[in-house]
């Protein structure tokens, strides 16, 4: 079977961080494994409290993991601060995985800062330079290269600078810009926008997480860069399509496989 592993935050809520990666990772048939970065409070609603891991800990999560068990993709998610996103560019440097994903997760959905502000630099210059493709949101990108995106030029611009950063691949999400959420990935030569059509719901709590986990277990499964975006496209469709209406916020996304192996969903 092929594995694939998080390294991120826990939500006590189930639907984003670790809990998410690790229901995408099963959706998908990979067998999932997990280094936890900090520890959050949080609900469909907002982040209570957040308790970072101890930078040995996750040191020594990621050691256990690799000393003993094949990876054959990384998946990264909440870094929270500085020094967690350096212990995790320095021990995955002993181990060199094949393919990492990385979702520079920022702010969460209520405003709560998952990554500090000062921990940006850190994440630009240790996290962006391993990853194989990064998946940041329309602000997330914003932060990273300075400046508005507000069309698809400037989202073309905007992965050109995030490339120029040292990623081998961006898929710049454009959920969070007015219409339909269109995607666009650059693999350092060709761009390919991936059509979405919005779906009208506020549970969409989780969707960058499971996006980012379907894109990294697809990798894992021997899949082109490009197959796994288009599969991840379709899987987190489905997801939001059936999103659960829990919790008085913004509900999680829907990981149940049989809806996915159900649905006859084509990304262009
Ligand atoms: N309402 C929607 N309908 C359909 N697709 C959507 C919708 N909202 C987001 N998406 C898609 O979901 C994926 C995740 O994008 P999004 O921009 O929501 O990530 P995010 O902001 O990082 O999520 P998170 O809340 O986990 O931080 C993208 O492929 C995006 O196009
Ligand atoms: C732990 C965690 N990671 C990522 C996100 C972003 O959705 C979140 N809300 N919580």
């Amino acid at each position: 079977m092929k594995t694939a592993l998080t390294i991120a935050g826990s939500d006590s809520g189930g639907g984003a961080g670790i809990q998410a990666d690790l229901k995408a990772f099963s959706a998908q048939g990979v067998y999932g494994m997990s280094v936890i970065t900090a520890v959050t409070a949080q609900n469909t609603q907002e982040v209570r409290s957040v308790q970072d891991i101890e930078l040995s800990i996750i040191k020594d999560q990621i050691e256990a993991v690799f000393d003993d068990i094949r990876v054959d993709a990384v998946k990264i998610g909440m870094l929270s601060s500085a020094e967690t996103a350096e212990i995790v560019a320095n021990s995955l440097q002993k181990y060199q995985p094949k393919f990492v994903v990385v979702d520079p997760v920022m702010v969460s959905k209520g405003g709560h800062h998952l990554l500090q502000l000062e921990a940006v630099s850190a994440l630009k210059e240790k996290i962006i330079p391993i990853a194989t493709l990064i998946t940041p949101n329309i602000p997330e990108a914003e932060v990273l290269i300075k400046a508005p995106i507000h069309s698809g030029e400037d989202m073309m611009e905007a992965c050109l600078a995030i490339h120029a950063l040292g990623a081998h691949a961006v898929l710049l999400k454009g959920g969070h810009l007015q219409g339909d959420p269109n995607d666009l990935l650059f693999d350092g030569k060709t761009f390919t926008w991936l059509q979405g059509t919005r779906i009208q719901t506020k549970n969409t709590h989780g969707t960058g997480c499971t996006l980012s986990s379907a894109i990294a277990a697809n990798l894992a499964k021997g899949a082109s860069l490009i197959e796994s975006v288009q599969e991840a496209k379709k899987y987190i469709t489905v997801a939001i399509t059936h999103s659960l209406n829990l919790g008085n916020g913004h509900g999680p996304t829907n990981h149940f496989y049989e809806l996915y192996n159900k649905a006859n969903l084509v990304i262009k």
